[in-house]
């Protein structure tokens, strides 16, 4: 049987062959490195052996992303089993303690294909959000409060508020730190090498797009929120002595718009590198039925966030990376047959000041957008997700096609390309 015979130790890894900072750049091999990413947060979905895993359309997807010259993706680990609508099954962990093998050697074989194109991975081990059941499922497995997709009931504040919860729920706590021990000291069954010796994860995530509360979130949720952040990642350091940690947040708009929060969040210095999210249609900046309208209003103030942000991550004498930003396509179409003019204008606007200000030596240290559609394909006429459909960039909680970026959009993938090789061209 080829199986265990066959999977040979991995030498350990050279110190210098992992994505360090240095003072406020990001460094990899003795070179700076910038990040050229997408967001494909399905990637350890498609490695599975069997179930939901397609090997071969991860393989397509990996190549197509290494030929436009993204060297990074940011990805899901794990996900929780839940009876919210709008979630992704099956999830890789079902009940606490209940883990689904095959997802997780998903990922192992995602990581064996990045190494394979050089390219790194941030990895995110939990969701604020619904649509992997997130923290939201963790409070309703250990304190019994029923798990509200906000799809559903419409009414976000309560959401956002009730799964802040999950910061001090001792319970919670433990399961999720169980979770984060069985990722960051996984081997991985293709390769034999241990998670904390790969060289192409880039950094622990604490999870994708954490905030306080809602935007009322009081001192008190503000305090329990920067000491969830600084303890966990500390957490994850002392298992890993090799990586790096980060948050996933988006920046003021999941600060509660307050700046000495989000640097507070970021001082800590178990968190080694700043992030943030721009969103405008999402954050009621961009119209997508009144684009002409709207644009002006959405781009000044998207300039003024991408700006300020980096500004912060100045004061705090660490890199910061804008790993998602979005638009809609032309229309507004999920269809991809809608051309996405508006999406590549805004591409280029953020491309423009992400790329300039690294040039300028400023703490930016790259980008990924959201999200690579690839291949996938929506497959429903409302173009909402149900379990065995393609995976794309859009997760369950939003249609399909929302904003994908697909193997289609050829105007897109251009953009990105022209952007990846001026920042990697990037000598420091
Ligand atoms: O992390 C996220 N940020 C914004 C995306 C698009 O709305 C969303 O799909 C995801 O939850």
């Amino acid at each position: 049987m080829i199986g265990a015979c066959c999977v040979v130790e991995a030498a350990p890894a050279a110190k210098g062959d992992f994505v360090t900072v240095k003072k406020t750049h990001f460094s990899r091999k003795g070179q700076a490195y910038y990040i050229a990413g997408a967001n494909f947060w399905y990637g350890g979905y498609l490695g599975a052996p069997s179930g939901v895993g397609d090997r071969a359309r991860l393989l397509k997807e990996l190549d197509n992303m290494k030929a436009i010259g993204i060297n990074n993706l940011r990805v899901l680990a794990v996900s929780e089993k839940t009876d919210m609508k709008s979630a992704v099954s099956p999830a890789t962990t079902s009940v606490p303690g209940q883990y689904d093998e095959n997802l997780l050697a998903g990922l192992d074989f995602l990581m064996a294909e990045v190494a394979k194109r050089d390219m790194t991975v941030v990895i995110y081990l939990n969701n604020f959000w619904q649509w992997s059941g997130g923290m939201t499922q963790y409070l309703n497995w250990f304190e019994g409060t029923p798990a509200l997709d906000p799809n559903v009931t419409k009414d976000y504040d309560t959401y956002m508020q009730k799964t802040a919860g999950f910061y001090r729920n001792a319970a919670a706590q433990a399961e999720y730190r169980n979770v984060i021990a069985r990722i960051v000291k996984r081997v991985n069954t293709i390769t034999g090498k241990p998670y904390s010796d790969d060289t192409h994860i880039l950094s622990w995530q604490l999870a994708n797009e954490p905030r306080p509360g809602n935007g009322k979130a009081t001192p008190e949720e503000k305090a329990v929120y920067v000491k969830w952040i600084d303890e966990t990642a500390g957490y994850i350091h002392s298992l890993d002595k090799n990586h790096m940690v980060s948050t996933g947040s988006e920046g003021l708009a999941g600060s509660a718009q307050d700046a000495q929060l989000f640097l507070d969040a970021h001082r800590s210095s178990n968190v080694d590198y700043l992030t943030y999210h721009l969103w405008p249609k999402n954050w009621g900046w961009f119209d997508s039925n009144n684009p002409t309208g709207s644009w002006d209003n959405a781009i000044g103030k998207s300039r003024d966030y991408l700006n300020s942000h980096i500004d912060l991550a100045k004061k705090l004498g660490k890199p910061i990376v804008l790993e998602e930003f979005g638009l809609d396509r032309d229309g507004p179409s999920f269809s991809i047959k809608a051309t996405t003019k508006i999406r590549d204008r805004f591409y280029r606007e953020v491309f423009d000041i992400v790329t300039t200000r690294a040039q300028k030596g400023d703490p930016i240290a790259g980008f990924n957008f959201w999200a690579w559609g690839g291949m996938g394909r929506a497959a429903n006429a409302d173009y909402w997700w149900k379990p065995g459909n393609d995976f794309v960039g859009d997760p369950p909680q939003e249609e399909q096609g929302l904003y994908s970026v697909f193997d289609s959009d050829v105007s897109s993938l251009l953009l990105i390309k022209e952007y990846a090789d001026k920042l990697q061209g990037i000598k420091r």
